[in-house]
C-alpha cells in the first residue's frame, strides 16, 4: 500500500522531514526564505493527504475544493486567517494550528517593541551609527515612561495575558477590551475590563492582540486614533489587517499619537518605500513575534505531529473550531 503524501510549503529541518518520512511520502518546497508560488501549492494540494504550511500561504476555497484526498491543513502558527477554515470544514479536512507554545515568546517580542518604541531605541541606534551623537543634552531622545503607565490590551487571550503579565512587572495599570470578560486574568493580573472608548482614550500604550477576522478588520481606524492620547504608543503584533495603515500613518505624521511598534503589516513583506517606514516614530519588525529558535522548533514539531495524528485517523491535538 502506498504511503500518504505530505507537502511542506517551506524547507524544514531534517528532523522534521525524517519524522514525517517514517509514515509518509514527503514533498517540499526547497526554499526556506521564499514562499511556494500559489499555482504550485494548488497543484500539490490536489494530490496531497496533508499540507504543512505557515502564515504566508494563502489557502483558499478553490484550492481546498480542488484537493482530492486532503485530510489536514497544519499551519505552523497560531493565527489561521490565511486559511478558509469553513471550506475545509465542509470537506471534513482538519485545520490544525499551534496555540500556546509560542505565547511567551510572542509576548516577549511584543513587550520589546513596546519598550523600544517608548524609549526610542531604534532612533538612538541610528544616532550612534550615523555619527550624530553630539554633546549630552538635557532633552535629547527623551521618551515615555513605561513603569506605572496604563497598558490597554485589545484581545486579552493567551498572548494578551502574557503581555499583561509582563506589564505587572513594570507596575503598569492594566485595562483590557474583549468580547467576553476574563475574570481569572482580572484577579491574577489586576486587569480591568473597560469598553473600547475608555481603553483608547486613557491608555498610554494600546496593544492589539486579537486574531484577524471580519470583525477585527481595521478595528483600529481613524476614529480609534482620534480617541487616543497624543502621547499614546500603539503596538501591533496581531495581524496587519487589524489596523488601517493609512489612518495609522496620518495619526503618526500629524502627532495624533506619539509612536508605533509594529511586527505585522497588511502586505508582508512590507516594501522599504512604504510611507510608514519613513517615520522616525515607527519601530518596525519583520513578523518575528514567535521567532526564537526553541519556539520555532517546537512549533514545527507540533505541526508535524498534527499531520501524523490526522493521517493515523486521530484528531490532531489543536484543531481550529469555528
Ligand atoms: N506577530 C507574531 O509573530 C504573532 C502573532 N500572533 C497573532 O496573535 C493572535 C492572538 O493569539 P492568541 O493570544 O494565541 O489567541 P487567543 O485566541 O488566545 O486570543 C485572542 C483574544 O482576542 C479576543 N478577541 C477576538 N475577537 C475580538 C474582538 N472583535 N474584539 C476584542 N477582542 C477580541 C478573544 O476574546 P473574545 O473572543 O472573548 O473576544 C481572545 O481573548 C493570533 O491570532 C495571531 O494573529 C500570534 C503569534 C505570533
Ligand atoms: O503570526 C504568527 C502566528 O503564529 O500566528
Amino acid at each position: 500500500m502506498s504511503k500518504p503524501y505530505v507537502y511542506l510549503t517551506r524547507k524544514m529541518p531534517q528532523n522534521i522531514t525524517d519524522q514525517l518520512a517514517a509514515a509518509c511520502d514527503v514533498g517540499m518546497w526547497e526554499k526556506a526564505e521564499e514562499p511556494v508560488p500559489q499555482h504550485i501549492l494548488k497543484e500539490e494540494m490536489k494530490t496531497a493527504d496533508a499540507v504543512f504550511c505557515n502564515v504566508s500561504d494563502v489557502i483558499d476555497k478553490d484550492m481546498i475544493d480542488a484537493a482530492e484526498q486532503l485530510k489536514v491543513i497544519a499551519t505552523m502558527a497560531v493565527g489561521y486567517n490565511n486559511i478558509d477554515v469553513k471550506a475545509a470544514q465542509e470537506k471534513n479536512i482538519y485545520v490544525a494550528h499551534t496555540p500556546g507554545v509560542l505565547t511567551e515568546t510572542t509576548a516577549d517580542l511584543t513587550f520589546a517593541l513596546l519598550m523600544a518604541s517608548a524609549r526610542r531605541i531604534p532612533e538612538g541606534i541610528d544616532v550612534i551609527k550615523n555619527n550624530e551623537w553630539g554633546a549630552w543634552a538635557p532633552f535629547f531622545l527623551t521618551g515615555q515612561d513605561i513603569y506605572q503607565a496604563r497598558l490597554g490590551i485589545i484581545g486579552m487571550g493567551r498572548i494578551g495575558e502574557a503581555v499583561a503579565k509582563r506589564g505587572t512587572g513594570f507596575d503598569m495599570d492594566i485595562v483590557y477590551h474583549n468580547r467576553t470578560p476574563k475574570k481569572e486574568a482580572e484577579q491574577r493580573l489586576g486587569a480591568r475590563l473597560v469598553d473600547m472608548d475608555e481603553l483608547l482614550q486613557t491608555s498610554d500604550f494600546v496593544c492589539v492582540m486579537t486574531p484577524y477576522t471580519k470583525e477585527t478588520h481595521h478595528l483600529i481606524d481613524k476614529q480609534a486614533f482620534d480617541k487616543m492620547k497624543s502621547s499614546a504608543i500603539f503596538i501591533n503584533t496581531s495581524r496587519g489587517g487589524t489596523v488601517d495603515e493609512e489612518a495609522l500613518y496620518n495619526a503618526l505624521k500629524n502627532g495624533d499619537i506619539r509612536g508605533a511598534g509594529l511586527d505585522v503589516f497588511e502586505n508582508e513583506p512590507i516594501s522599504a518605500d512604504h510611507p510608514l517606514l519613513s517615520l522616525p516614530n515607527v519601530t518596525a519588525l519583520p513578523h518575528i513575534g514567535s521567532a526564537s529558535e526553541t519556539t520555532r522548533k517546537k512549533m514545527a514539531e507540533m505541526t508535524a505531529n498534527h499531520i501524523l495524528q490526522a493521517l493515523r485517523g486521530e484528531t490532531p491535538d489543536y484543531i481550529v473550531k469555528e
